[in-house]
């Protein structure tokens, strides 16, 4: 299987590509775009395999729009048809209490642009009631299983499958939160890359899922709670817990 993971920053691509670690070989590539692409083209074929698989790990910038960018000219420079089997969403990201606490694994069953409407004097309005545009996307649901049966294999590791936001400006108030959650209540995390990753990913006709590692609970914003060294840490180990996946056939 050949996956491109996307991520925000440099930090969160090296967390991933340390959890991808074991299968060796790193380096770093301009796109271009001026993109930095970490690659890790480490996998070692097994007796039987007929394709090798390949995971490349890129750190797109933060923000959907940014993140779209960076995907789509991974993918059109991709010499590969199709470009690639699969590409991931992937970082820290603040989670909803109490569905995602610090430290936990969030895997999208789907990719809500939270912000792509607009106000009306009634309330939020997503673009499809104003009839143009799309703000969800539904990852394929046998795809999802697959990582977040690979995430629960680990007891030690606390996952859960739930939609997660894209949002422009990251959520620091209690009425936001309150906002948020009343529009989904199942929401378990929000970030900022996934929609914009998403809608890339969906232009190549290439599968898309996103997983994000808890650094700081959704709500008023104190910075200095924020755990993002334990967020590192998930992320990485989420990544050891997710090779034997992209090892599968696709
Ligand atoms: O300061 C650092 O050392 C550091 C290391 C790794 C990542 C960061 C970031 O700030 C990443 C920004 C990225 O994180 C996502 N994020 C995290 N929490 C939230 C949130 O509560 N609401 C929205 N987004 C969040 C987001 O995807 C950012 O692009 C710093």
């Amino acid at each position: 299987m050949r996956v491109l993971v996307v991520t925000a920053v440099a930090a969160e691509a090296d967390s991933v590509a340390a959890g991808l670690g074991r299968f060796a070989g790193a380096g770093v590539r301009e796109l271009t775009g001026g993109y930095e692409m970490t690659t890790h083209a480490q996998f070692t074929p097994r007796p039987g395999s007929v394709r090798i698989p390949v995971v490349e790990v890129l750190a797109g910038g933060a923000g959907p729009v940014a993140a779209a960018v960076a995907t789509a000219t991974a993918l059109a420079a991709s010499p590969y048809d199709p470009p690639y089997d699969l590409v991931i969403s992937a970082g820290i990201g603040g989670g909803f209490a109490p569905h995602a606490p610090l430290g936990s694994l969030v895997v999208a069953d789907t990719i809500i642009a939270a912000d792509l409407g607009a106000e009306t004097p009634d309330g939020y309005l997503p673009v499809e009631e104003l009839g143009f545009g799309r703000s969800v996307h539904s990852p394929p649901a046998a795809l999802t299983a697959r990582l977040s049966k690979a995430l629960d294999a680990d007891p030690r590791v606390h996952s859960v499958l739930a939609p997660i936001l894209t949002v422009t400006t990251a959520t620091g108030t209690a009425a936001r939160t309150a906002e948020l959650t009343a529009r989904h209540p199942r929401a378990a995390a929000e970030a900022m890359e996934g929609f914009g990753v998403a809608e890339a990913a969906a232009a190549h006709s290439v599968p898309c899922a996103e997983i994000r590692a808890i650094s700081n609970t959704v709500g008023p914003r104190d910075r200095a709670s924020w755990r993002i060294g334990g967020a590192l840490d998930a992320l990485r180990y989420a990544f050891t817990l997710l090779t034997p996946v992209f090892e599968e056939p696709s």
